[in-house]
């Protein structure tokens, strides 16, 4: 389905895990009324979790179970997505993705306050230094509507709120239903 016919946009929020994603896209949802899908927990929900990896705790997903449940809701459009990964998705998803990233040891220590170690704490922070989504992002999607957005204070993230919500007006503005 094209962008034409929804009614509102979907947005992707994306990075490695503990760049924000939960914090902003709860706040971003509250003040707009865009719905916020949390991918890990909507798997869960509808069993599209597949075998448990014990090294890096936690389960690959069934993405096409996944992506069959969710296509109503993206097609109707004003959702904001959650996923430290945009591989899974169509591209014609999106209307905008906004990579969200710290500086390394920002992340370290939010990793370490959440319980990650070892393989899963290393894996993680390479995955920053070496902006493995962002590149996913850039392939996945048309450059122009690929974001990097720094999250790194409480400071950058009401900057970033106020950037999304700039952006969601102009949206309104240019796709004014007749
Ligand atoms: N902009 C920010 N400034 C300071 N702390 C933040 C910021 N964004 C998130 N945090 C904190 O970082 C931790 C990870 O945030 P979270 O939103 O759960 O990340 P993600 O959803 O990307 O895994 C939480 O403790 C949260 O309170």
């Amino acid at each position: 389905m094209e962008t034409r016919s929804r009614t509102a946009p979907n947005i992707l929020v994306t990075g490695t895990p503990g760049v924000g994603k939960s914090t902003l896209c709860e706040k971003l949802s509250e003040a707009t009324g865009l719905k916020w899908l949390e991918i890990l927990k909507i798997a869960k929900e509808n069993n599209c979790l597949e075998e448990y990896d014990p090294v890096y705790k936690c389960c690959t997903l069934d993405e096409d179970k996944l992506l069959d449940g969710l296509e109503e809701v993206m097609s109707a459009g004003g959702n904001i997505v959650d996923y430290h990964s945009c591989e899974p998705f169509p591209e014609r998803w999106f209307d905008i993705v906004f990579v969200l990233q710290t500086d390394n040891t920002t992340l370290y220590d939010r990793l370490i306050g959440r319980g990650y170690e070892g393989i899963k704490l290393a894996d993680n922070i390479d995955c920053e230094i070496f902006q493995i989504v962002f590149q996913e992002a850039k392939s996945s999607y048309k450059s122009n509507i690929v974001h990097r957005l720094s999250n790194i204070s409480e400071e950058e993230l009401e900057n970033n709120l106020q950037r999304i919500y700039g952006w969601l007006q102009q949206w309104f503005y240019e796709n004014q239903l007749p």
